[in-house]
């Protein structure tokens, strides 16, 4: 079982820059020599040789152009694919750690939460991979070449470009520190509301009935408001950030220009190694040096997308941290590897002791229980005794803390307990109904469940009855337009199309249903449970009496206390 380790550090994959981000912040370089060009161009047209002196440095700018529009189109075309790829991996891992946990455990993040961070937050990744990262690789690697460029001319230009420089990620720093915050503080507002709006829809018949539409409408226009108010901090930040460089910048680039200016005028002669700079000389630096912010500027207009991008990263790590993970989740051995054998299993539970992550108290202490191979029982007792607990660990969804359980003379292990699943039908307590059609429902999707074997498990719960199995019509989710005992034969089609499961694990199958149509679903699981071992949890006494044997847990815990 592997247990996510809180050290590890999502970002860590993604800090080195692609070379397609190499490439794209290389063709910033062109610039140099395309200046150089310029500035030579223009001496030649000072120093009056004419047009000759223009045309074929205009040639060499314009090629230059042209090599640094195709490296930057490549590299950006690389990127992007790259960081869509990496985004597609990072959802498929935590897709798998979800699923990789337990279906009960408590601390899973809630299904609107889940759905918003991988759909809608983890989008963020794209502009960080695509526009953060080169943009940083950029800032980091041409402002250097720019400087050793200006300063071969001039130092003290260099100088005031060195100053100014170091002012903007100090300041950037400090706001980006801020504005890391503020997204955080934004996505997990979006992601509250959203599974806010996620489970009230769900239980929009319920706030109806109880007159409770317009507190729940209340409460999410103030969610609204809330995240209106977070995003605005956002953007206000996002603001700051640029005005903050461009105020450096221009003050940087105006330095130099004066100093350009004054020197080419005579008035300053010092600072470019003991020579008077010409007229091309001065012109190449005052265009490097807003060269030399560029990057800086790029880095702060993207500044905000480092932020959500580190965000989205924070968020799809904490999805994948898995208090309780699923048994054998990792494990996808067949049954026939295993040597799991076929036929009815027997269960022998011994010594078995489970509580619940992160709780002191044992729902069972050295718990004992055999059942024969074939036998059906009964799993009784008070509500809370541990009759879901048990089928749960039963059917690996939980693991046991401390004990034994063997099914069919096969151990349930991490290793096995995939192989033995096989074996197994669940029926849960309250079974979930996608939006879909009841054939759908039924088949799950699973492989080797074909339409013959679909229509015949519902021929055998009687759902072709039901007006809306028909072909063509659609449940609501959450099964809305299905009664509760439609919904209960539902569940035992999907537990009969599983012909070669022989243990089904049942929970509290006639729950809330009436008398009639109680006894209806307990003849139709004794007749499927048939040559096959069956353990149901229920608190009905008629089911109870059908079983060949009914086991009380709220007994055992008593005689155990006495
Ligand atoms: N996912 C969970 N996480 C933590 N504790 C849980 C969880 N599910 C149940 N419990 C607790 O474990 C204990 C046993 O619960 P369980 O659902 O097994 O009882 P039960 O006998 O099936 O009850 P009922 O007859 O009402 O269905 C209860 O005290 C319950 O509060």
């Amino acid at each position: 079982m592997t247990k996510h380790s809180p050290s590890r550090s999502p970002l860590r994959a993604f800090a080195s820059p692609d070379v397609g981000g190499v490439v794209q912040g290389a063709a910033a370089l062109f610039w140099l020599p395309q200046a150089a060009l310029l500035a030579m161009a223009v001496q030649g047209l000072a120093s009056g040789r004419g047009f000759a002196a223009v045309i074929w440095p205009a040639g060499a700018i314009l090629l230059l152009g042209l090599l640094r529009a195709g490296c930057e189109a490549w590299g950006a075309r690389r990127t992007f694919t790259r960081a869509r790829a990496q985004l597609t991996a990072l959802r498929e891992q935590t897709a798998a750690a979800l699923a990789g946990s337990s279906p009960l455990d408590r601390s899973r993040a809630p299904s609107g939460l889940a759905a918003s961070v991988l759909a809608e937050q983890a989008e963020a990744l794209v502009p960080y991979l695509v526009r953060y990262q080169p943009a940083r690789w950029r800032a980091t690697v041409v402002p250097i070449f720019v400087l050793c460029a200006v300063a071969a001319f001039s130092w003290v230009a260099a100088l005031v470009l060195l100053f100014a420089a170091p002012l903007i990620p100090v300041f950037m720093a400090i706001v980006g520190w801020r504005a890391k915050a503020a997204s955080e503080a934004q996505m997990v507002e979006m992601g509250g509301m959203n599974a806010f709006l996620l489970d009230r829809l769900r239980g929009l018949a319920t706030l109806r009935a109880l007159d409770a539409v317009e507190t729940t409408a209340q409460r999410l226009g103030d969610a609204a408001q809330s995240l209106r108010r977070r995003t605005m901090a956002v953007l206000r930040i996002a603001f700051l950030s640029s005005a903050v460089l461009e105020l450096f910048s221009a003050l940087g680039v105006a330095m130099v220009a004066a100093y350009v200016g004054f020197h080419l005028l005579g008035s300053l002669g010092f600072g470019t190694w003991g020579r008077t700079l010409s007229l091309g000389e001065g012109l190449f630096v005052l265009l490097l040096a807003p060269a030399f912010f560029e990057p800086l500027r790029e880095l702060s207009a993207v500044w905000h997308d480092r932020a959500a991008g580190e965000a989205a990263l924070e968020a799809l790590d904490r999805l994948q941290r898995n208090d309780l993970p699923l048994p054998g989740a990792n494990a996808s051995l067949t049954r026939a590897a295993t040597g799991v054998p076929g036929g009815a299993p027997a269960i022998a539970i011994h010594n078995l002791h489970f509580s619940w992550p992160g709780e002191q108290q044992e729902v069972f202490e050295g718990y004992e229980l055999r059942i024969a191979a074939g036998e059906h029982i009964a799993l009784m007792g008070p509500s809370g005794s541990g009759k879901t607990a048990l089928l749960s660990i039963l059917a690996g969804l939980v693991p046991a803390t401390r004990g034994e359980i063997s099914i069919g003379g096969v151990a349930l292990t991490d290793h096995t307990v995939a192989a033995l699943r096989q074996r197994m039908t669940w029926m849960g307590q309250a079974p979930h109904v996608f939006a879909g059609s009841v054939e759908t429902n039924v088949a799950l999707g699973r492989v080797g469940v074909d339409a013959p074997q679909v229509a015949e498990a519902m021929r055998f719960a009687s759902l072709e009855a039901v007006t809306q199995a028909h072909p063509g019509v659609t449940l609501g989710e959450g099964g809305h337009g299905l009664s509760g005992g439609e919904a209960v034969r539902l569940a035992l089609a999907r537990v009969a199309v599983h012909p070669h499961a022989d243990l089904l694990l049942v929970d509290e199958p006639t729950a809330h249903l009436d008398t009639e149509t109680a006894e209806r679903v307990a003849d139709a699981l004794v007749a499927l449970a048939r040559g096959k071992t069956l353990v149901v949890a229920t608190h009905d006494p008629v089911l109870a009496a059908r079983m060949d044997r009914a086991v009380n847990l709220g007994a055992e815990a008593l005689e155990k206390a006495a």
